[in-house]
């Protein structure tokens, strides 16, 4: 191993941290010095910025969301790159697959998640079915991913056999994300959800695939469920395309996870490669059951806090108005 290969790797496993957060700041915003404010406003992410942090080996934070307040939150703690996954179709709408989401679905919610991310990157998935029919139904489905759903870029997942769409879709003015190694969109095909390129075989039709999509234009590619050594080659031999790995190893530009797997709120199935950050789901849990205690032992809402008054001589009038009334059932009165 080279000498710059352990130096690079180390700095992937974290040694060089304090000095990556450092450069991270003052290469990136040099302005912030001036700024007095504690938390200054960040800068619009661009593909530029997305290549000078892959050649400054900084890394790349890409998460889900999938409306509003998701959305919101990558803006509010700098998420590199917002993708709306089509994982949207599972954990957001109750489908069995992503293989189910529509056109229309995609972009309802990325116009929601448009309106909460900002600054960073916007990336929508391409649904199962919106890039296989032809050339031009991509590029009309990925135009209107960006007009009508406010994405600045598309995933598409596959390997060749989608080379020259993501080359014409580049071509005409669209940045494309590449998506290789375990297709989701394929799981009826593949009889699941599997690791790939565990063979060396397959390891290097992945390889192939990744250097073909990059000439053919594509800005970024997720690499999911790979083993992770070829996570890290594949990352090495690209010229420039950032990886963004999900089970791809440590050894990738950036990692992505989906919202709902990393917050805890999906209780589906969780593979190897997800981390629990937070549990949403316990503090769903709690507010829900205290909510519904609450209401059923009749503490919410409280009188003086949670309810509103009248001004009692307007009440009295206002009694003396609907009087003589209806024979009244007996109500609590908190
Ligand atoms: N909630 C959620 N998270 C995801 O990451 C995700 C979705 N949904 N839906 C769309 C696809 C499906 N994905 C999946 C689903 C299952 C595995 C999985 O179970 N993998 C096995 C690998 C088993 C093997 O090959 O040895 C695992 O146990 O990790 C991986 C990715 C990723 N995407
Ligand atoms: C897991 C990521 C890469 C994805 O494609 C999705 O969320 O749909
Ligand atoms: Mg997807």
């Amino acid at each position: 191993m080279s000498t710059t290969m352990f130096a690079s790797s180390a700095f992937r496993r974290g040694m060089g941290k304090n000095f990556v957060r450092a450069r991270r700041w003052m290469s990136v915003r040099p302005e912030a010095k001036e700024e007095n404010s504690a938390r200054p406003h960040r800068k619009k992410v661009t593909i530029q910025h997305l290549h000078h942090l892959r050649n400054e080996n900084l890394p790349i934070a890409m998460l889900t969301a999938y409306d509003f307040p998701s959305g919101r939150a990558c803006e509010a703690h700098e998420i590199d790159i917002t993708l709306v996954g089509d994982s949207l179709a599972q954990v957001c709408l109750g489908y069995d697959s992503t293989m189910r989401l529509t056109m229309d679905e995609m972009i309802h919610h990325c116009r929601a998640v448009a309106r909460g991310s900002k600054t960073p990157f916007l990336v929508a998935d391409m649904p199962f079915g919106s890039f296989h029919t032809s050339t031009d139904d991509a590029i009309r489905n990925a135009i209107r991913l960006m007009q009508e759903g406010g994405a600045e870029g598309v995933k598409i997942e596959g390997g060749m056999e989608v080379v020259d769409v993501v080359h014409r879709l580049t071509v005409v003015g669209v940045p494309v994300m590449a998506h290789v190694g375990l297709l989701p969109q394929r799981h009826i095909q593949s009889s699941g959800y599997r690791v790939q390129g565990k063979d060396a075989r397959s390891a290097m039709h992945i390889l192939e695939s990744a250097l073909a999509l990059e000439q053919a234009g594509a800005f970024a590619m997720v690499l999911e469920a790979v083993p992770q050594d070829l996570g890290r080659y594949i990352t090495q031999r690209l010229r420039y395309t950032p990886t963004i790995g999900i089970g791809a190893g440590p050894g990738t530009d950036g990692q992505v996870l989906v919202w709902d797997d990393m917050l805890g709120t999906w209780n589906g199935h969780k593979a190897k490669f997800v981390r629990r950050f937070g549990d949403v789901r316990a503090e769903i849990e709690r507010g829900v059951t205290g909510y519904v205690q609450a209401v059923r032992s009749r503490t919410f809402p409280a009188r003086d806090k949670e309810s509103y008054d009248m001004p009692s001589e307007e009440w009295q009038k206002f009694t003396s108005m609907v009087q003589p009334g209806p024979r009244m059932r007996e109500v609590s009165s908190g």
